[in-house]
């Protein structure tokens, strides 16, 4: 019989910090070959391109993505796929799960205790949730046990505060990281909070999610009985609460009758990709990040700015946005460089006019879509104002307005300098200013 591969499932709000984890565990794995499974929510998937930068694995070699869905519903079948074939392209001898920021951790973890060609091979080592201690705090302080707004069993409109509880509830560690923006007071609340939602946690308080990979890896401290009855009391309460419990999974012919509600239709959380083959006006741009409505939770992706040659990654998480200069645009390098890279990396979008550099940003957000309740008017092509519905409307507008004008583009603005970092590894942080 062959040895079943470890498995760690990493949860956690959007932009708690579980994509920063798996690169400190990457680059600090020691022996342990690793294998990665990252579920992104948008239609790009951020993370795994940013691992693959990060690490000596590869998309597919090592790295398995699945985008634009949760992993808990409609991927489950490319779940299965996914994990076989990672098995199947290389010897690992763990294997992280990153669930997306809106995933329930329990229903992923179920994936690999009941979908049998998983179960067979696979075995839940530990959940770890990766905790935005400052969000917690900010959420819950001053309260006795952070306490839902919600039924569990709710069909839908639950706020995203409910979700922080649940992937608290399932965990076996508790990361309490942004330690940095919080008072050793508060994070000494956030540990009793965590505590009185789960008695048998382990927390680990850490900057940019640096703990130590003994204390994560090889603990065996998953208990499938825990989640046996923490489901049985939802399905209690979900029957309690009038029987009407939502979609059917679609893992039929398991024996678990696993039940199961989409968590962003739960939880009302969207999103959107913004592109752009035009760069970003330094100054107009940064204004744009200071005035992000509270409803955009997170964004991230690449961004081209006019004044530098360098290709910037953005991850804004809550009230901070975070710009990382990750290297020159192939477009600006030397010919025969950019030659010789462009034919080792044959899938590189290219674009005539302006080679690799573009925008491309996934917006994740509550509200993107508001029914036509907010009043609001555009332009269309004919010139005629019309009414337009929703955050994402705006946003998108006002990204456009963020564009250099034809003139602007003309202008030389390379080396001006602007709050935006202009060297490899620089980093730059916008807050928002609460109006
Ligand atoms: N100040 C501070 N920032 C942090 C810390 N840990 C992570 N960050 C930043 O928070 C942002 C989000 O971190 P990620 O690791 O991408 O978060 P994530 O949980 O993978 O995000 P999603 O996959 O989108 O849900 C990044 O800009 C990180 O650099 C920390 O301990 N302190």
């Amino acid at each position: 019989m062959t040895a079943t591969i470890p498995v760690t499932i990493l949860a956690g709000s959007l932009g708690a910090g579980k994509t920063t984890l798996l690169n400190h565990l990457l680059q600090n794995a020691g022996d342990r070959d690793l294998a990665v499974l990252i579920n992104d929510m948008g239609e790009v998937n951020v993370d795994a391109e940013l691992v693959a930068e990060g690490s000596d694995l590869d998309v597919d070699d090592g790295i398995a993505e699945l985008s634009n869905g949760c992993l808990c519903c409609e991927l489950q079948d490319d779940l299965e796929t996914a994990v076989v074939r990672l098995a199947r392209n290389r010897e690992f001898d763990h294997l992280i799960v990153e669930s997306s920021g809106i995933s329930e951790p329990a229903p992923v973890a179920r994936l690999f205790t009941t979908t049998s060609r998983v179960a067979a091979r696979y075995e839940v080592d530990s959940i770890i949730t990766v905790l935005d201690t400052r969000l917690f705090i900010d959420t819950f302080g001053g309260e006795a046990v952070p306490e839902r707004e919600t039924d569990p069993a709710a069909e839908s409109d639950r706020p995203l505060s409910d979700l922080l509880i649940e992937q608290v509830e399932v965990a076996d560690v508790v990361l309490c990281n942004k330690a940095d923006r919080c008072t050793p007071a508060e994070l000494a609340e956030a540990t009793a909070l965590v505590e009185a939602l789960q008695p048998d946690v382990r927390t680990i308080q850490t900057e940019f999610s640096a703990a130590d990979p003994d204390q994560l890896l090889g603990v065996d401290l998953f208990d499938p009985a825990q989640l046996d009855e923490r489901e049985s009391l939802d399905r209690v309460a979900a029957a309690a609460d009038d029987g009407q419990y939502q979609h059917q999974d679609h893992n039929q012919g398991n024996d678990h009758h696993h039940q199961h509600r989409h968590p962003n239709d739960v939880y009302g959380v969207d999103s959107f990709v913004y592109r752009s083959r035009r760069p970003f006006h330094a100054e107009r741009f940064a204004a744009f990040l200071r005035t992000l409505p509270e409803s955009v939770v997170r964004s991230k992706g690449t961004v081209w700015v006019a004044t530098t040659d360098m290709q910037l990654t953005l991850s804004q998480a809550g009230p901070s946005s975070r710009l990382t200069a990750t290297g020159p645009w192939i477009a600006d390098l030397p010919d025969l460089e950019r030659d010789l890279y462009r034919s080792n990396r044959p899938e590189l979008e290219w674009d005539d006019e302006v080679g690799d550099r573009q925008t491309e940003l996934v917006f994740i957000g509550t509200e993107f879509d508001d029914g036509g309740e907010t009043e609001d008017t555009s332009t269309d092509d004919n010139g005629c104002e019309r009414e337009t519905a929703g955050l994402e409307q705006r946003l998108r507008a006002r990204l456009a307005e963020c564009l250099v004008t034809d003139a602007e583009w003309d202008q030389q603005t390379d080396g001006q300098k602007t709050q935006f970092p202009d060297e490899p590894g620089g980093e730059a942080v916008f807050r928002t200013n609460p109006s």
